[in-house]
Order: structure tokens, then C-alpha cells, then sequence
């Protein structure tokens, strides 16, 4: 059984936490979440057959076999970087971190001191398998677009380029590279610097952002070309009700990556 210590306990991690009750391979003992909000974790994970320990960082010694992180972009300078330099393999969905410029350099660097690995989750986009395979034989084009509901806009720059209460269609509101993407629209690019990272870069990955007030799921478009041809996917995710920000495949995809760790034949 792998003893799992996950950092952030919000839409994603309670998901994560139900659905990891029915895999006896797997326990998560510890959620790491701010002091201020232990209180409601606790209650959030009350319903748990065996509800994880709620603590506020690491404890001194403490050595489990995965870290995962479902908490969002400070949380990879807090906590996944001094777990990677004590050997603790780490798997992070919060991506968007990564086009800090230095970050993905500190935290290889923290890696090979602490003689371990940092695992890039795939999250709500799919393909990422063959565009990273497309890249070995050099690509061309990337380009993404994500469309989601008006209101999961709201809190964005994306409410000084239009009403987002009161759009009547959809409206572009941000177009440019996917460096600029993760720069303004941190809690939603986390697919746009995925896509980056396993392709062309920060630089040359093309970014649409789009606000639909007729759409009620998260779309995301990738169109790639390169010497292995071409491919254009369309995902329409369904939005988390706790966090409607999150597609639900964001958990599913955390939960496959840890069972890939666990289970004898990983997929
Ligand atoms: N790769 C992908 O495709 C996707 C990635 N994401 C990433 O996942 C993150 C989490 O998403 P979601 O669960 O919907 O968000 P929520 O806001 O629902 O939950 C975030 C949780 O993490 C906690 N948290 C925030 N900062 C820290 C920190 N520094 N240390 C420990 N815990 C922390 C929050 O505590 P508190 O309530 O006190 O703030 C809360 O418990 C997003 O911020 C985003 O970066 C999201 C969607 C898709
Ligand atoms: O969950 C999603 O649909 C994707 C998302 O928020 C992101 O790219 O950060």
C-alpha cells in the first residue's frame, strides 16, 4: 500500500479523497492545508470512512511514499520544492506554476538533490501523451483554446475586457502566447502551460481564451501539427460544483496517476 500525504484539500482533493476510499492500494494519511481552514477541511472529510490527519506543513521526519499537490500555485514554492530536496516524489497538478521563470530550473534542481522526481499531471486536458511523443519528431504549430462559462471568468482580467454578468455571447478575452496566458489568467492556464511544457514552449504556444455565457461545460481545443502529421481534440469537460473553475477530469486524473503508482500494470 503507498502512503500518500496530499497538499490543498478543495474541490479537487475532497474528490480525490472519495473516490480513493475504494482502492485498498492506496491512503491518503495527511492533507496539508492553511491553518485558517482546518476547521472546514475537517469537516469537509468528517464523512470518510477514515478521514486523513489535517495538518498545516509537514511534520520534521515525516517520509511519505507520494506527495500530491491539488492546492494551487503557491503551494509548489511552500511545500513540493523542500519535498522533492528530501526525496519525496512529488505529483502536482497546479502547472501553471512552472511558467514562473527559474521555477522548472529549482525544482530539477531540488529533485536531483534529494535523488527523486516531480511528475507532471495531464489534469482536465487529454493528448498530452502523443504531443509530448509528437515533439520527439519536431512540431510546427500548437494552438489551444479554452472556452468556459462567463462566470468561471469572474476574478479574472477577463472582467475589465468585458460584462461578464451580462455577456449575451461569446467573447475572446485574452489571445497570445501561453506565457502571457499563465501570467494573467494564473487558476485557469494550468492546461495552456501543460500543453507548453510538453510541446513547443511557453513562447510559441498559441493561447485563445474565451467567455461563453452559453456554455455550461469547460471546453478545451488543441490543434498540433508536425512531422508526425497532425491532430485536433476537443475536450468538454464538466465543471466541478464545488469550484466550477475545475473540470471534474482534473480529479479522475490525479486518482489514475496514483493508481498508476500502486497497480501492477499502469495505463
Ligand atoms: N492541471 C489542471 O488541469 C488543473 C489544475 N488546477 C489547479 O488545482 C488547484 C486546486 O484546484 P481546486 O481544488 O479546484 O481549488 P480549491 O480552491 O477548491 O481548493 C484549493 C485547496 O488548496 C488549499 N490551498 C491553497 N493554497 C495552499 C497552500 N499554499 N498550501 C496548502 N494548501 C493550500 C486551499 O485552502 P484554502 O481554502 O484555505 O485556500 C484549498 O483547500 C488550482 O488552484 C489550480 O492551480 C485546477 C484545475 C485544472
Ligand atoms: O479545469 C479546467 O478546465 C482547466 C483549468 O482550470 C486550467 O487550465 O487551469
Amino acid at each position: 500500500m503507498l502512503n500518500i500525504t496530499m497538499i490543498g484539500c478543495g474541490a479537487i482533493g475532497v474528490g480525490v479523497l472519495e473516490l480513493l476510499e475504494s482502492d485498498p492500494q492506496l491512503c491518503v494519511d495527511a492533507v496539508i492545508v492553511p491553518e485558517e481552514s482546518q476547521g472546514l477541511v475537517r469537516q469537509r472529510l468528517a464523512g470518510l470512512r477514515k478521514p486523513p490527519q489535517v495538518l498545516s506543513e509537514l511534520p520534521a521526519g515525516s517520509r511519505p511514499d507520494l506527495l500530491v499537490e491539488c492546492a494551487g500555485h503557491r503551494a509548489i514554492e511552500q511545500h513540493v520544492l523542500p519535498a522533492l530536496a528530501q526525496g519525496i516524489p512529488c505529483l502536482v497538478v497546479s502547472v501553471g506554476a512552472l511558467s514562473e521563470p527559474g521555477l522548472v530550473e529549482r525544482l530539477e534542481a531540488a529533485a536531483e538533490f534529494g535523488g527523486t522526481r516531480i511528475e507532471l499531471l495531464p489534469g482536465a486536458i487529454g493528448g498530452i501523451d502523443a504531443l509530448s511523443a509528437a515533439k520527439v519528431g519536431g512540431l510546427e504549430s500548437v494552438r489551444y483554446t479554452g472556452r468556459k462559462p462567463a462566470r468561471a471568468w469572474l476574478g479574472t482580467p477577463g472582467e475589465t475586457v468585458c460584462d461578464l454578468e451580462h455577456l449575451a455571447e461569446a467573447q475572446v478575452i485574452f489571445e497570445g502566447s501561453a506565457r502571457e496566458a499563465a501570467r494573467l489568467y494564473p487558476k485557469n492556464a494550468n492546461v495552456a502551460a501543460t500543453l507548453s511544457l510538453a510541446g513547443l514552449g511557453l513562447d510559441r504556444t498559441q493561447v485563445r481564451l474565451i467567455a461563453d455565457p452559453l456554455s455550461c461545460e469547460n471546453v478545451h481545443q488543441v490543434e498540433a501539427s508536425g512531422a508526425f502529421g497532425g491532430f485536433e481534440l476537443t475536450l468538454r469537460g464538466k465543471p466541478l460544483a464545488a469550484n466550477p473553475k475545475t473540470s471534474a477530469l482534473t480529479v479522475y486524473s490525479v486518482v489514475r496517476a496514483l493508481g498508476n503508482h500502486a497497480h501492477v500494470i499502469s495505463i
